[in-house]
């Protein structure tokens, strides 16, 4: 089946191979058509995954049209802030027929809408079989490796979530179904800022303590907003919530840890993004949620102290000590909030 895959970044190229081990057509696209003839004549993407090899089947191609034309099934993996404008160019090409699915992390600053809301925005009264979202704990980087990995997808019908399942599915690379849409995307989006916010409490070195401290009150308040949209509790006890948030964590792959890192050790924000060179979706995420959670009236300290550093010219000494002097609360919200007892606002 000819797969059309937007966004020839480290996840796209990723996500192109598993599907391309799993005997489909892909098809990879690309703005840049130098990249192009990197892709099909060298066989590697040098900027964003240096010494792998891509696999021959797959085609690349900056011609979007090429890209996208005969196909029912779209794979968007463009940075969140490029959603709306793919889903523009796609408009022309799908109809009833197709199934879009993306695999993007973020929300967006603004509309603090999820992707597949923008998704849907975009669509307008053009109709599509299904979006689907793909998320979960999967660096780039181990699954050209082939080295085991696990996703979730998730759409709102279980059947939809089934046909993509059976798509991507394969020995190294393992995919559950959810049905809880909200929950898998809003996990997948805030792990992010947590990440952010270790990589800062790393360049600051201040240790596991205080590494575990934010992983559990994060997850607490990612599980927060969460229950607030809609969300079943218990996603983010899964793959798309703790399973992401402890990879992108803890691994040196993560570029949300690596650019908090670098703001920890008193880097400048713009610096830090210009250096990585690639997508930190922490960023415009945390200012997304800051409004949001406002907006909602929900609780996310780490999330403001992380808003403050990034756009307010807080130090992140100063964060920490601002997270460590908070009123004395008690954790038993945590019981109600994952045993879907209640969708408390406590912190
Ligand atoms: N990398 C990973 O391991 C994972 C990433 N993700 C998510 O996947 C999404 C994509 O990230 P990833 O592939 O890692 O990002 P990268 O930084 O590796 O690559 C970004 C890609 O997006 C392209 N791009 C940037 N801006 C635009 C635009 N306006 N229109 C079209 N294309 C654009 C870039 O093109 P160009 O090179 O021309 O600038 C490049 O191909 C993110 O939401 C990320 O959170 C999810 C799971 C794992
Ligand atoms: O979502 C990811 C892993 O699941 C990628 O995280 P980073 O964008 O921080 O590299």
């Amino acid at each position: 089946m000819k797969i059309a895959v937007i966004g020839a970044g480290s996840w796209g190229t990723a996500l192109s191979t598993v599907l391309a081990d799993n005997n489909h057509d892909v098809v990879l696209w690309t703005r840049r058509e130098e990249q192009a003839r990197e892709i099909n004549e060298e066989r590697s993407n040098y900027k964003y995954l240096p010494g792998f090899t891509v696999p021959e089947s797959i085609r690349a191609t900056d011609s979007f049209a090429e890209c996208v034309e005969n196909t029912h099934v779209i794979l968007l993996v463009v940075p969140t802030k490029a959603i709306r404008e793919t889903v523009q160019r796609l408009l022309p090409f799908i109809g009833e027929d197709t199934t879009l699915i993306h695999a993007s992390k973020g929300i967006e600053p603004g509309t603090s809408k999820r992707i597949s809301e923008m998704i849907e925005e975009e669509l307008g009264d053009k109709k599509v079989q299904s979006i689907v979202v793909l998320s979960g704990p999967s660096h780039a980087e181990e699954v050209c490796k082939r080295k085991p990995t696990t996703v979730t997808v998730s759409s709102e019908t279980e059947e939809a979530a089934e046909r993509v399942q059976e798509l991507f599915m394969n020995e190294q690379f393992r995919v559950y179904t959810n049905h809880d849409l909200i929950g898998v995307e809003i996990g997948g989006a805030l792990k992010n800022i947590i990440a952010l916010g270790i990589g800062m409490n790393d360049g600051l070195g201040y240790g596991d303590n205080a590494k575990a401290a934010l992983m559990t009150r994060g997850l607490a308040e990612i599980a927060r907003l969460g229950v607030k949209l809609g969300a079943n509790p218990l996603t983010f006890k899964g793959l798309s919530g703790l399973g992401d948030l402890i990879v992108t964590c803890t691994s040196q792959h993560s570029r949300n840890w690596r650019a908090g890192f670098k703001l920890g050790t008193g880097y400048e924000l713009e610096d830090v993004l210009e250096e990585m060179g690639m997508v930190v979706e922490g960023v415009r995420t945390t200012k997304a949620v800051h409004e949001l959670a406002k907006r909602l009236q929900v609780d996310m300290p780490i999330t403001e102290a992380l808003y403050d550093v990034l756009f307010n010219g807080k130090k992140p000494p100063e964060a920490a000590k601002q997270l460590m002097g908070r009123v004395r609360k008690n954790e038993e919200e945590l019981a109600s909030l994952f045993l879907g007892t209640g969708d408390s606002d406590r912190s």
